[in-house]
């Protein structure tokens, strides 16, 4: 019987069989000790192995980071909480909004003669971020404040008002917990970069991964989003171009994000803004009009408005036509004609030209837009109140015919039919409406209108505008290169770490179950 197979019940340890010689006692003392600590090693290996996986893969206790950005705009100032997992800080579209606040009041820069008043003014809002954000993480949250063209204006006046606004904000600032970074006046080149770079991120333009969970390279990548911004005082457009543009012009950057190289073009029109368009429109008109009375196609007939004529000529937009009257009550009585609005509002654009090169309006240089556009702020407020935004109207005739029909409704039927709508608003929705097709005339977009997406808040969870993408700049939160991607996910790293130890140790201890066998062969 020497050299026969032992049963497989030996592998689970029984009694030394009773074909082993009884010289070999010895030998068989040890081999059979020998499989049993390696059959406890093994096992023990096993639960380590398993214990350490599921403490691995154990969910761990939510790490979020926050970043608070107040954007103090020239019509209003709104404060921004921003949220994201500490994990996943470079990945894309990760960061969120989790909050919001609407400063009560008007634009920051009108508190230049009453600067007392801007603790009052920030400070429930900052009171919200307080409450919203837990303690023990306000020291680690960024706190920025961006203000925009309202403030550019008054700095262009008076430089020292702007500071004093400025230096009220930091000291407020200074007195809350978080780790503020302080408050300045973005120029309008940052303003449309950081718009740009908001929607790309939010709409995962930057950077994409496939199916395989592994990032696309740079000529995969999908086309980005051109950038429109109109704001109360500025409007911004900015877009990546393919157009060789010469460096005189200056009005190009050169982005590196997530590995990929982007020649973005952006320009900021400083008083072509909704409010200070209005504003310019009036006083230029202001000269034609009869004592007392100014008629004027962008309101709806049969409203009516009361205006001191200082207030019209009080910006630095519309200082130009001061001298043409003396102070006095000008009303404003609304006529309700599409066409001629429309008409009033092209003599606010100087000299448009487009061919295949370049554009221009104001003298600015443009190299003709690519691709789709994604058009926010006060682009949105109109056209969403219009129900006019591309995805419900197909056609530009469509839009003109349903501005006509809007403009002509008299002031009593549209006052009525939404009373809950802001008077302000409700009242400009005419002019707001005309002046975005317009504008978006000069752009050259008109022609394609269903390239035009009107956005609000990306997700449905962020709103769209420069806040997002200051923020990521400034916290560093966007790689300019690729991030390796590991070949695994964590849990199935673990997982082929178990299965191949495991099998490791069977191999192991069958391996000696027949180094054993082929002894007793041999004898
Ligand atoms: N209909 C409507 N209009 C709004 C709303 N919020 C702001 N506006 C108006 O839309 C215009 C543009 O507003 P914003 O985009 O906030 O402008 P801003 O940031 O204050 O101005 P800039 O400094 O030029 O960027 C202004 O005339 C606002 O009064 C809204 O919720 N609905
Ligand atoms: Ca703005």
């Amino acid at each position: 019987m020497e050299g026969m197979m032992p049963p497989f019940h030996f592998l689970f340890f029984s009694k030394p069989s009773v074909y082993i010689d009884q010289n070999s006692s010895v030998k068989t003392f040890f081999s059979r000790n020998g499989i049993l600590i390696l059959g406890f090693i093994f096992i023990l290996s096993l639960i380590a192995l398993i214990a350490v996986g599921l403490a691995q893969n154990k969910k761990l206790p939510d790490n979020f980071k926050y970043g608070i950005v107040f954007d103090a705009g020239s019509s209003h100032t709104s404060m921004y909480i921003y949220k994201w997992s500490a994990e996943k800080m470079n990945d894309t579209g990760l960061v969120y909004e989790t909050a919001s606040c609407e400063v009560k009041g008007p634009g920051i820069s009108s508190y230049a003669s009453n600067l007392q008043d801007i603790p009052v003014y920030l400070s429930k809002c900052m009171g919200k971020a307080k409450d919203l954000i837990p303690k023990y993480k306000h020291q680690d949250t960024p706190l920025y404040l961006g203000a925009t063209a309202g403030m550019r204006l008054l700095r262009m006046e008076n430089e020292e008002l702007a500071k004093m606004i400025l230096s009220a904000v930091t000291s407020l600032f200074n007195s809350y917990p978080f780790n503020f970074q302080g408050a300045r006046i973005i120029s309008g080149f940052e303003e449309g970069a950081y718009g740009w770079i908001t929607i790309n991120y939010l709409l995962g333009k930057l950077e994409k991964h496939n199916w395989k969970n592994q990032f696309l390279r740079e000529n995969e990548t999908q086309d980005t989003y051109g950038a429109l911004d109109l704001g109360g005082a500025s409007t911004q457009i900015t877009f990546v171009t393919s157009t060789q543009i010469s460096k005189q012009f200056k009005k190009t950057t050169q982005f590196r994000l997530y590995g990929k190289n982007y020649t973005v073009y952006t320009y900021s029109y400083l008083c072509h803004g909704v409010d200070q368009a209005l504003l310019r429109k009036l006083a230029l008109n202001a000269k034609d009009a009869s004592p007392g009375a100014l008629m004027e196609p962008c309101f709806h007939p049969g409203y009516e408005r009361t205006v001191l004529t200082s207030s019209l000529f009080s910006s630095v937009c519309t200082k130009i036509y001061k001298n043409w009257i003396s102070s006095r009550n000008l009303t404003i009585q609304g006529t309700g004609n599409f066409q001629k609005c429309k008409e009033s509002i092209t003599e606010l654009f100087q000299n448009n030209y487009c061919n295949a090169s370049y554009c221009t309006f104001d003298m600015i240089y443009r190299p003709p837009t690519e691709g789709h556009f994604g058009a926010f702020s006060a682009y949105y407020y109109a056209m969403d109140f219009l129900n006019l935004t591309s995805d419900k109207v197909s056609s530009l005739d469509m839009v003109t015919h349903k501005m006509e029909e809007f403009c002509s409704t008299p002031w009593s039927v549209v006052n009525t039919a939404f009373p809950q709508v802001k008077e302000k608003y409700l009242s400009e929705y005419c002019f707001s409406g005309t002046y975005v097709l317009t504008l978006l005339q000069k752009y050259n977009l008109t022609e394609y209108w269903t390239q035009v997406e009107f956005m609000d808040k990306i997700n449905n969870k962020t709103e769209a505008g420069w806040t997002l993408g200051y923020m990521l700049n400034l916290t560093n939160m966007i790689p300019a290169e690729l991030p390796q991607s590991k070949p695994f996910s964590h849990p199935t790293y673990i997982s082929l770490m178990v299965i191949f130890s495991l099998l490791l140790a069977i191999v192991f201890i069958l391996g000696s179950v027949m180094f054993q066998k082929s002894s007793y062969f041999w004898k």
